[in-house]
């Protein structure tokens, strides 16, 4: 018998079996990736999204705090084929519901076929269908998260590699994950991690070789602040953006960004870049996409199952940002060059 329930769009409640018990409400998205479900359920930019993995069998190699990508699950609730207890654990410490035993393949063609939809999760021995409804009912639309930037940034300014001999990096975190201070600290960068409102004098304090905006959950044009250090320091100092990071620095300068329809979730999404025709594997997780880079920035890699952009540049005004992760965990380590590369504009 059933004791969990997933309520999706249109009121439809499908069964399944509580593994982490809670009652829980986002947008419901999925994942295609086949590893890396630690690194996926700790990344900040999953905040208010119910992740379910398309992979049918989640935690066949445990729980390990080392891959961990924060300090804590960002996913409102989790969906699987089958979930390992290991994991179901885990998330049931954090608080997290969980649910497995059912048709992932059913949710995955529906989130194709409608787009990523409202959701509702009831799990746990005394809930009931309307649990999961009531949830449901009380979702919000991910853009109408105005202030979600609060909910994944740091407080205060923290220093990472202090007196390191690279580039002193103002990181802007809207939610950064940990690889892509890991990977900028490995470069010997000094890593200033900035609130995702820190202002502009704030930044200034630092004096900083690079201006880096992280990837973060949510509508990028929520982050009005991040976009307006953008616009002050552009042209002064390097700009350097990763996913949420590359739809801020298109938006302040006079480009557009657009929700798509279901987004990009996973390890192998192929991106071309359009000057040297290589295509790299990437690891993507995002559900906006820029619909205009305006006329500062130029296209230079591009996704190659819809053209999405995935890479934006200006050489003169030494701009790099990425649409998908250069940092991986998960996935792929074929673009980790971008880290060389935008600490190059900054002069390392
Ligand atoms: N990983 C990210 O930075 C995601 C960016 C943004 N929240 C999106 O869904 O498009």
């Amino acid at each position: 018998m059933a004791d969990a329930y997933v309520a999706i769009e249109g009121d439809r409640v499908i069964e399944a079996r509580a593994r982490a018990p809670g009652t829980a409400r986002g947008e419901l998205v999925f994942t295609t990736a086949y590893t890396g479900y630690e690194e996926s359920l700790t990344d900040p930019s999953y905040e208010e999204q119910v992740l379910t993995f398309s992979y049918p069998l989640i935690g066949n190699y445990g729980v390990r705090e080392e891959r961990f990508e924060s300090d804590r699950v960002h996913p409102r609730a989790a969906v699987a084929r089958e979930m390992t207890d290991d994991v179901a654990e885990w998330l049931a410490s954090e608080g997290v519901p969980a649910v497995d035993h059912l048709d992932t393949r059913d949710i995955v063609t529906e989130i194709r076929d409608e787009g990523a939809m409202k959701c509702g999760i009831a799990a746990g021995p005394d809930v009931t269908e309307q649990d999961a409804l009531d949830e449901l009912h009380e979702c919000k639309h991910m853009s109408d998260h105005t202030d979600i930037g609060a909910q994944v940034s740091v407080d205060e300014m923290e220093v990472h590699n202090e007196g390191g001999d690279g580039a002193t990096v103002a990181l802007v975190d809207c939610g950064a994950k940990g690889s892509i201070v890991e990977s900028l600290v490995e470069r010997d960068a000094e890593v200033h991690v900035f609130p995702y409102d820190a202002s502009e004098d704030d930044v200034a304090a630092v004096d900083p070789d690079l201006l880096f905006i992280s990837n973060g959950p949510g509508d990028p044009q929520n982050f009005e602040q991040a976009g307006e250090l953008v616009e002050t320091y552009v042209g002064d100092v390097p700009l350097a953006g990763i996913c949420l990071g590359q739809q801020v620095v298109a938006n302040a300068l006079g480009g557009e960004t657009e929700k798509m329809e279901f987004g990009h979730r996973g390890v192998n999404q192929p991106v071309r870049d359009l000057r040297s025709n290589q295509v790299v594997m990437t690891t993507q997780n995002h559900g906006y996409t820029v619909a205009d880079p305006g006329d500062k920035l130029d296209v230079t890699q591009v996704n190659v199952n819809d053209d999405t952009p995935e890479g934006l540049e200006n050489d003169d005004l030494n701009i790099i940002t990425r649409q998908y992760h250069p940092e991986a965990n998960p996935g792929p380590h074929d673009s980790l060059g971008f880290f060389d590369d935008v600490l190059g504009m900054a002069g390392e």
